[in-house]
């Protein structure tokens, strides 16, 4: 017996409608969004576009998709205030996620398997798959009760998010059609919170790729040639990492400390050599260094700088990732109230605050483990559904802020 469930979209997610097999039709939809494999390195994004496309479809919006590089394209769903004349709020999500290592999962990291707690396990559950969702069904709700918001919201899904942003955020905030939608105050992705809390992320560290070079004198396995790589080499890991231990001994004592305050350090590639009985003429060596927003980031490249002429002589350096203006941190007076962080990792909320647009990290989240990027990332569906929630009142309070003072 097949049966057919059709129901008018905006009623598709009414109170507490399940579908015959008793799922929410919300979780239904995040298990289907978490299926199209936006993955790293190649990730399907036409799948994105097209199921957007459909939702748009659904929910009776306009959808605008712009090509801001080729191949990469940032769909932006507008539900127009009744007064359009005001700043609006962005609900930002992205909808790359990045790969897995497969043999390391309980189940498929594709399938959303759903166990019978009602934990579903996907690639994006997490990160941050769960919040395009919620954001969609917040507002499907919402339109579904008659309610409509004073100031404008933009939906935008954006790609490339876990590869810098570079093809993505990055360029997207520096066009015309971004200025266009005239943005006053942006939500974007969090981390989830094992506790009953939520977190609130109001900056991030500045994140800082660097490779940095040490030639040295070649020759023969079986001498003592003086002004070797390895011995620079040597060096400069033990500075990096000597700090790295008294960052480390600082957010441990620290109560207050969570890791967005410090800085982390980490090695994560080295090379060099040729053959086991010749001296290199060159390592490298690369660390991936999250720089807290308080750190004078000029001092800190003279650090950098320090740290290699001790080591030996014609020692360089390049980042492949930098900024030595902190385009991260946001005061804002109401934010005292809130479990506020600094966010440890990089999103695309860094490009938005650049252009002076104060961003929010949030992914409502609350009674999970933080799993993004690691293997068995899962989210509780009675966890993600609390979060629609959380958003059909999130909107509405951001969306009602009377005019600010210069705003029209
Ligand atoms: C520095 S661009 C890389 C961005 C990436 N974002 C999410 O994990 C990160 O490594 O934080
Ligand atoms: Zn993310
Ligand atoms: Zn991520």
């Amino acid at each position: 017996l097949e049966v057919v469930w059709r129901v008018h979209p905006l009623q598709y997610v009414g109170g507490g409608q399940r579908s015959p097999d008793g799922e929410d039709p919300s979780v239904t939809l995040f298990r289907e969004y978490l299926r199209l494999k936006t993955v790293h390195p190649e990730p399907d994004y036409d799948a994105a576009v097209r199921f957007l496309s459909r939702i748009a479809v659904e929910l009776e919006l306009p959808l605008k998709k712009i090509e801001v590089c080729p191949g990469r394209v940032v769909s932006i769903m507008t539900w127009e205030g009744t007064e359009p004349q005001l700043k609006s709020v962005l609900l930002n999500s992205h909808t790359d996620v990045v790969p897995v290592y497969q043999e390391h999962w309980k189940y498929d990291a594709f399938k959303a398997f759903k166990d019978a707690k009602g934990d579903i396990y996907a690639r994006g559950s997490q990160d941050m798959k769960c919040v395009t969702i919620q954001y969609i069904q917040a507002v499907r709700k919402l339109k579904a009760q008659g309610w409509k918001p004073a100031r404008t919201v933009h939906l935008m899904f954006v790609p490339d998010e876990e590869v810098g942003g570079h093809k993505g955020m990055e360029t997207f905030v520096t066009q015309p059609e971004f200025q266009k939608l005239n943005i006053g105050f942006a939500l974007d992705e969090g981390l989830a919170n094992p506790g009953e809390a939520f977190t609130v992320f109001y900056g991030e560290r500045n994140p800082w790729w660097i490779t940095i070079h040490c030639p040295g004198s070649p020759g023969h396995g079986s001498r003592f040639v003086e002004n070797t790589a390895a011995e620079k080499l040597r060096q400069v890991i033990n500075s990096f990492l000597d700090f790295r231990e008294k960052e480390k001994q600082r957010l441990n004592t620290s109560e207050c400390f969570t890791l967005g305050d410090v800085t982390t350090v980490n090695m994560t590639m080295v090379k060099g050599g040729v053959a086991y009985n010749v001296i290199p003429a060159e390592m490298d060596v690369s660390f991936d260094l999250r720089i807290p927003p308080t750190v004078n980031l000029q001092e800190f490249e003279r650090q950098i700088q320090e740290w290699c002429a001790e080591a030996g002589q014609d020692i360089t350096y390049e980042f492949a990732q930098v900024s030595l203006f902190s385009k991260s941190f946001h005061i804002n007076p109401f934010l005292k109230m809130l479990n506020k962080e600094i966010f440890p990792a990089a999103t695309d909320s860094r490009f938005i605050r650049a252009v002076g647009i104060p961003a929010i990290g949030f992914s409502p989240m609350n009674r999970t483990p933080i799993l993004l990027h690691d293997h068995n990332e899962y989210l509780n569906e009675e966890v993600f559904l609390k979060g629609i929630g959380v958003y059909e009142r999130l909107i509405p309070a951001l969306t009602s802020v009377p005019a600010l003072a210069g705003e029209a």
